[in-house]
């Protein structure tokens, strides 16, 4: 047995391309592979091929695996809102399919404790497994999701304090989200200490603050502002939901909560405006039965993508 035999036969797996280096030290072959992009499974999966392989060439009695991976670069954007019901997880889904469509990687991270609905936006009832206790993200529709509301009902998420929720999110956090490089985390409402640990933890590059047109939602959002000038996080944008609607029967359109507010506002704060999404029937029933309109074609679909386009740029400006 020499050193050429285990070089042939580790050549000769269709893995062979991870590996970056292989020698034999006596009857001990060492093997270092590139696991990058690699979820726990593969990696587990191509450690023991390599293993089996280098154990495979007559002589050798030992054979050590060192997996190495580039760490992938991932950058957290937080989805926050000054008060529940604006449309905040609605738009976190719908803007991470608006990325995915762009060939963004893209994860969702649902920490909304007080309303934890993603699963329920992607349709999905799926548990995420634990492999070596690094959760492994739920992959539907093309985007990769760890919710609270998988791991525990939402009455029990509900009732979590800060630490919990922390830890919670911190798990989520932490998951194997793979090769992903965007991850949105849809924070829960408002403006709290439970808001505030979370972000702190959480150290995202950047934050959008989704808001209704309403003065008082306005408001809310301009606390949400400082919630995260408190913990230095960058503001990418505020968009702007339920802005105006058109009568699908008449067709008539009308601002029943006013009009141009929340871009005013983020004028007037000194934020970048990332769009707006109209009040629809058709965005809530998608949004209800689990098909993310974004994923299709039509005017919300184009509003959104117009959104993620807009929000990349911003956050290409903060990481400059
Ligand atoms: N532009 C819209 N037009 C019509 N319905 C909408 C729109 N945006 C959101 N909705 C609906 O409003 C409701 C609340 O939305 P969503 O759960 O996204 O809000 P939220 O801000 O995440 O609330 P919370 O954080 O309190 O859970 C949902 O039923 C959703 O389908």
């Amino acid at each position: 047995m020499t050193n050429d035999d285990v070089l042939t036969a580790l050549d000769q797996l269709p893995e062979a391309e991870r590996i970056r280096s292989r020698k034999l030290t006596g009857n001990v072959a060492t093997i270092v592979a590139d696991a990058s992009g690699l979820g726990a499974e593969e990696r587990q999966s191509l450690e023991a091929k390599l293993k089996a392989a280098a154990l495979a060439v007559p002589g050798v009695t030992e054979a050590r695996v060192a997996m190495t991976a580039a760490k992938p670069h991932r950058t957290l954007i937080a989805i926050g809102s000054g008060k529940g019901g604006v449309g905040k997880s609605t738009l976190t889904a719908n803007l991470a399919v608006a990325l995915a469509r762009m060939g963004k990687r893209v994860g969702i991270v649902d920490a909304d404790i007080y309303g934890p609905s993603q699963p329920t936006l992607f349709g999905t009832s799926e548990k995420p497994q634990a492999v070596k206790e690094k959760l492994i993200p739920v992959e539907v529709q093309g985007i990769r999701l760890l919710s609270v509301g998988q791991l525990v009902s939402a009455d029990t998420a509900l009732a979590w304090r800060g630490p919990m929720a922390s830890s919670a999110l911190n798990q989520l956090v932490e998951g194997d989200w793979g090769d992903a490089e965007l991850i949105l985390v849809d924070l829960p409402p408002g403006t709290g200490d439970v808001q505030l640990s979370l972000v702190q933890k959480a150290r995202p590059a950047g934050a959008v603050i989704v808001s209704t047109p309403q003065d008082l939602s306005l408001i809310d959002a301009t606390r949400a502002i400082d919630l995260f000038g408190k913990t230095s996080v960058p503001v990418l944008g505020l968009i702007e939901n339920m802005a105006g609607y058109q009568c699908p029967h008449c067709g008539e359109a009308s601002d029943p909560f006013g009009q141009g507010g929340a871009e005013a506002s983020a004028a007037r704060l000194g934020v970048p405006f990332l769009g707006r999404l109209p009040l629809s029937t058709s965005l809530r029933e998608a949004s209800d039965a689990g098909r993310p309109p974004a994923a299709g074609e039509g005017p919300a679909a184009e509003a959104f993508s117009a959104i993620a386009i807009k929000l990349l740029a911003e956050l290409e400006k903060v990481s400059a």
